[in-house]
């Protein structure tokens, strides 16, 4: 787990919190360089939080977007991540598709498609948004699966339960490396998960992320 408490907000305004929050460290970023990376998870959690970020006043034209993880799908696939950031944030903002880096789930050579993306990442992320599965696992990174232990590769293609199962996803080093990481959670389905990663169980992907602010609604903090 995070130092830093975890923060709980009432389930109506989880979405708008989330995005202030990454607004917030958008701008930090961008108070020191000139541009900033945004790297976004797919799930159901995150769609209003992406909502609510595209009504946000940020300089967006230099903010450059990348994925956390990807299902091996065409982009207007409806299970493609990129085709819920493109609904929900790329789209509304009119963002130029040079500021959007997708993770290519169209290709069929999964480890090539990889290894591809792993060239055009930023040496640092700057804001990353995960969300957590109820099984604790966070981006494409599952537990036990041996992916969760890679400590050089910085973005690998799996097989994972969740479907649909090919998948790409930044690994934990990535995550670990970024400069702001948000841990967003909601539901009570998620209770008993959140109280694990809460007592740092390190067999949790999610726990591992000790770089992240958690930020749940009071139904997954159980109150
Ligand atoms: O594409 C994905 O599957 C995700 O990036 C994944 O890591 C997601 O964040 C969690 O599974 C939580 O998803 P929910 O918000 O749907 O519970």
């Amino acid at each position: 787990m995070s130092a830093l408490p975890p923060r709980v907000v009432p389930p109506e305004s989880l979405a708008r919190e989330a995005a202030e929050w990454m607004g917030r460290a958008l701008q930090t970023s961008l108070a020191m360089k000139r541009r900033a990376s945004l790297a976004l998870s797919g799930g159901s959690t995150p769609a209003p939080a992406y909502r609510e970020l595209s009504r946000l006043t940020l300089p967006w034209e230099r903010v450059d977007l990348y994925f956390v993880d990807e299902r091996f799908v065409p982009p207007d696939h409806p299970d493609s991540n990129y085709h819920l950031v493109e609904e929900a944030l790329v789209g509304p903002l009119r963002l130029s598709p040079s500021q959007v880096f997708r993770m290519e789930g169209e290709r069929e050579d999964r480890e090539a498609a990889a290894k591809d993306y792993e060239a055009r990442l930023p040496d640092v992320l700057d804001v990353v948004l995960l969300g957590m599965g109820e099984d604790g696992h966070t981006a494409s990174l599952f537990p036990g699966h041996p992916a969760l232990e890679e400590q050089s590769r910085r973005v690998l293609s799996v097989v994972g339960p969740k479907p649909p199962p090919w998948r790409m996803t930044l690994t934990m080093p990535t995550l670990l490396a970024a400069n702001a990481v948000l841990m967003l959670v909601a539901g009570a389905g998620k209770r008993k998960t959140v109280q694990r990663a809460l007592g740092r169980d390190s067999a949790l992907p999610a726990a591992r992320v000790t770089n992240a602010q958690w930020m749940m609604d009071t139904a997954a903090a159980g109150r």
